[in-house]
């Protein structure tokens, strides 16, 4: 945590001209979202840009809710920032380290055990065996998974899968969270359980990137926006105008 407690006002990311480019026609995940795009088959190049010339800086302890129509760059951005991706064009710098809550059975290994999922994940974010060992009942507690600690990670329900998950990262020391929405294949109590413990976070000092389609939640813990849309950031800007573009580009 003694990161995110040096909010003096200096950069904590810095995201200079990113751009990702991918091939089209392979995999299944674009071409659907293509499909209700209405894009054209015929005249699509090989190649597209998910994001382009996406610039833009973060202080320590900011909130950023993350809005655009599905498929405009949402993930691809967080993707890079947790640096899973990486950008075709310019840089992203992060000044620590990143806990990130994203397509989360990629970062879980599926026939290991949620014991040795939580240890091999908290080792890989910088934990070591004592302090895992510590956190590991309040982890295994918050995520209400205490009758399937030893079954493999595969098995579990998509919700349990995302309560683990949450629970864990949110018990890392990163200072930086970034939040997809699988946050809401949760249920209800449990969604009000992670909103409460990102609030404690956010009052740590950390910095969170929200990717919402929920206005009440984009506004409860985020002030400020980006919007994007198709691969460029529109819009820069306190929460409450991204969210009044965006309504009004796209009204409901
Ligand atoms: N690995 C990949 N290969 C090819 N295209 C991809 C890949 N990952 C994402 N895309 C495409 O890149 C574009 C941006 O996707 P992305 O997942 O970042 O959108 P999003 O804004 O997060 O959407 P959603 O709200 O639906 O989650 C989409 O057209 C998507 O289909």
């Amino acid at each position: 945590m003694g990161t995110a407690s040096s909010a003096t006002g200096q950069t904590i990311i810095s995201a200079q001209g990113l751009g990702v480019r991918f091939r089209r026609n392979r995999g299944s995940r674009r071409s659907f979202k293509d499909l209700f795009a209405g894009r054209s088959r015929r005249s699509r190049p090989g190649e597209f840009w998910a994001l382009r010339d996406v610039t833009f800086e973060v202080r320590p302890g900011e909130a950023i809710g993350v809005v655009g129509r599905n498929g405009q760059g949402k993930s691809t951005l967080l993707k890079l920032v947790a640096g899973v991706l990486f950008p075709d064009e310019g840089s992203v710098r992060v000044d620590g380290g990143v806990a990130p809550l994203i397509e989360i059975t990629g970062g879980f290994v599926g026939d290991l055990t949620v014991r040795d999922n939580v240890h091999l994940a908290a080792g890989l974010h910088g934990l070591g065996k004592r302090e895992i060992a510590d956190r590991f009942d309040a982890i295994i507690g918050f995520a209400g998974a205490e009758e399937v600690i030893d079954t493999p990670f595969k098995h579990l329900s998509s919700g349990m899968k995302v309560r683990v998950a949450f629970s864990l990262i949110s018990q890392l020391d990163e200072p930086v969270l970034l939040v997809d929405e699988v946050l809401a294949v949760g249920d209800k109590a449990f969604r009000a359980k992670c909103y409460r413990r990102i609030e404690e976070l956010l009052t740590e000092g950390r910095t969170l990137f929200l990717v919402s389609h929920n206005e009440r939640d984009l506004r409860r813990f985020c002030s400020r926006g980006l919007y994007l849309d198709g691969g460029r950031l529109a819009l820069d800007g306190p929460i409450d105008e991204v969210l009044e573009r965006y309504a009004q580009d796209h009204p409901a």
